[in-house]
């Protein structure tokens, strides 16, 4: 396993960002989709802290190994931060991108304060020790329709005026230094060397 880190997902977008961000540090990525008899573990936590903290611990519980989660989603000023911790499953339990956006745009429909935010809560776990999550954010506007066909979820109406493109506009290696996740990412390296994972 060396070189190795274990991500508590089975997220298939966000397994493609952490390979894209650590293979260039010398890392190799599994995910929960390499131990498919590993069931979801269930988002009881009422924070982005707490839902990381959850799938950290329990998944390095279960492997006897280090594990990151990633728990994330997108806060919207004028929803009084909805979906918020429910983003994956805004529009039902099937966790469907397209109807989650199709809700959103409703939901905003005639709305001016456009104002959102990504935020990503990243938790380390290793064994017999305490586990410790670090936040990212990324600031931008909810677009009134879609655009560009990169990323994953919300990202073809996640609109980021400097850029003037949305995060689906980006190409991967633009949206891996600017996403929520990245930002978790290196705040998770400000503080402990991946190399102790
Ligand atoms: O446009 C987006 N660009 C992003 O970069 C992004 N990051 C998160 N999200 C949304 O927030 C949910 C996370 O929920 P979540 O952390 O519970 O993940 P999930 O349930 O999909 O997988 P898991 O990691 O729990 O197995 C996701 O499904 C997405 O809807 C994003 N949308
Ligand atoms: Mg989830």
């Amino acid at each position: 396993m060396e070189n190795t880190i274990v991500v508590a997902t089975k997220n298939a977008g966000k397994v493609k960002e952490f390979q894209n961000m650590l293979h260039p540090k010398g890392f190799s990525v599994l995910s929960l989709l390499d131990y498919e008899e590993i069931e979801d573990v269930e988002e009881t936590g009422t924070t982005f802290e707490e839902n990381a903290k959850l799938k950290a611990e329990t998944i390095c519980e279960v492997l006897q190994t280090p594990v990151i989660a990633d728990d994330s989603g997108l806060e919207v000023d004028a929803l009084g931060g909805e979906p918020g911790v429910y983003s994956a499953r805004y529009a039902g339990e099937e966790k469907d991108d397209n109807k989650n956006i199709d809700k959103l745009l409703q939901e905003l429909e005639g709305v001016g304060n456009r104002e959102a935010r990504f935020v990503c809560a990243l938790a380390v776990a290793i064994p017999d020790k305490p586990s410790a999550v670090f936040r990212g954010t990324c600031e931008g506007e909810i677009a009134h329709e879609r655009r560009g066909t990169n990323g994953f979820g919300y990202d073809p109406v996640f609109y980021l005026p400097e850029k003037k493109k949305t995060m689906a506009e980006l190409e991967k290696e633009e949206k891996n230094l600017i996403s929520h996740r990245a930002a978790a990412l290196r705040h998770l390296q400000e503080t402990l060397s991946l190399r102790d994972l």
